[in-house]
């Protein structure tokens, strides 16, 4: 099996300018499930990230102190629900803490055959899906999910052999896998396979991977028409999401001097990044 660098070239290919014709919705609309009372942050920085990777709108479906915590940072952001061209599902939510009213969201959501990206707290629904589903886990978060599968397996062997294992995750679950790292793997049953070198260590901090969700849900969202006529582009929307991650940081960081960020500096810096490729 043969791992490819992902390159800003390939990127660049997946960012898809508004055109006269366009409007909000036909750019994208991404349906967002994500975020807690525990966790609200996860929600804002998804959400802030989906903005800035050029999505049409956001429509954000969360508990009530969660929402307005979106509102307060991107009031652009549309809290009716409505029709969507993609799902962000899971950051910042508590697997075991799910109500019933958010099951049934989840639920309705994975049943709606619009693309899923699928985050921490919503890893355990891979299965559920209808459409195209990408799944985002850390090494322990794939390990804890295969096990529940009946593929036992450590998160030290995770962390030994990442490639190996997330090829096989992607085999087993019938899902594009992105598993996070200082080397992030994107793999798909079809063995579509790339890697992503993270240009920076400071990309290791809290909120940093909620920041790629919303970055990979508004690729999906503004991906749709190409989605809709061939699924295997969601891998390649996947590897395009992690560089942009990483160059966005890389970015922000040189911005401080190669100093440390912060997960909303990554989303600062993604006009930028998506300006540059567009002008390649
Ligand atoms: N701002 C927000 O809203 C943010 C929200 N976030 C959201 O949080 C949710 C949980 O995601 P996660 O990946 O952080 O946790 P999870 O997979 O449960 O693993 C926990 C493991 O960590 C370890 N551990 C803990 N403390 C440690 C320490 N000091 N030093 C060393 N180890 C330590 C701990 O080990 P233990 O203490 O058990 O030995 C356990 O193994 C998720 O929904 C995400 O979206 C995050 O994105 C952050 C920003
Ligand atoms: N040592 C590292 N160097 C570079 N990037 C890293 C490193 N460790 C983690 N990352 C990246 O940082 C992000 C962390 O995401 P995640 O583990 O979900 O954290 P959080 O839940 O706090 O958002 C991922 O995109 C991962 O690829």
């Amino acid at each position: 099996m043969t791992w490819r660098e992902w390159t800003a070239e390939d990127s660049a290919e997946w960012i898809v300018p508004p055109s006269p014709e366009d409007d909000k919705y036909s750019r994208g609309v991404l349906g967002v499930i994500t975020g807690s009372n525990d966790y609200p942050g996860a929600a804002v920085l998804g959400v802030e990230a989906a903005w800035r990777a050029g999505v049409g709108m956001v429509r954000y479906n969360g508990p009530r102190p969660v929402r307005s915590a979106v509102l307060a940072q991107r009031p652009e952001t549309v809290t009716v629900a409505g029709r969507v061209q993609g799902w962000l599902v899971g950051s910042g939510i508590d697997p075991r803490r799910r109500s019933f009213v958010l099951q049934g969201d989840l639920q309705h959501a994975l049943a709606s055959r619009v693309p899923v990206v699928l985050d921490a707290g919503g890893l355990d629904l891979v299965g559920t899906h209808t459409a195209p589903t990408v799944i985002t886990p850390h090494s322990r978060e794939l390990a804890n999910l295969l096990t529940a599968r009946e593929v036992e397996v450590s998160v030290a062997e995770v962390r030994t052999d990442p490639a190996a294992w997330a090829a096989r995750a992607a085999r087993e679950l019938g899902v594009v896998v992105l598993l996070k790292g200082a080397v992030t793997r994107i793999v798909d049953p079809d063995r579509d396979a790339y890697v992503v070198t993270a240009p920076t260590h400071w990309l290791a901090t809290a909120g940093s991977g909620d920041i790629l969700g919303g970055i990979l849900g508004a690729l999906v969202a503004t991906n749709h028409v190409a989605l809709a006529a061939d699924a295997t582009v969601l891998t390649k929307l996947a590897a395009t999401a992690a560089w942009m991650h990483g160059e966005a940081a890389r970015r922000a960081s040189d911005a401080a001097g190669r100093g440390p960020i912060v997960a909303l500096d990554i989303a600062a810096r993604l006009p930028g990044v998506i300006g540059s490729l567009l002008a390649r």
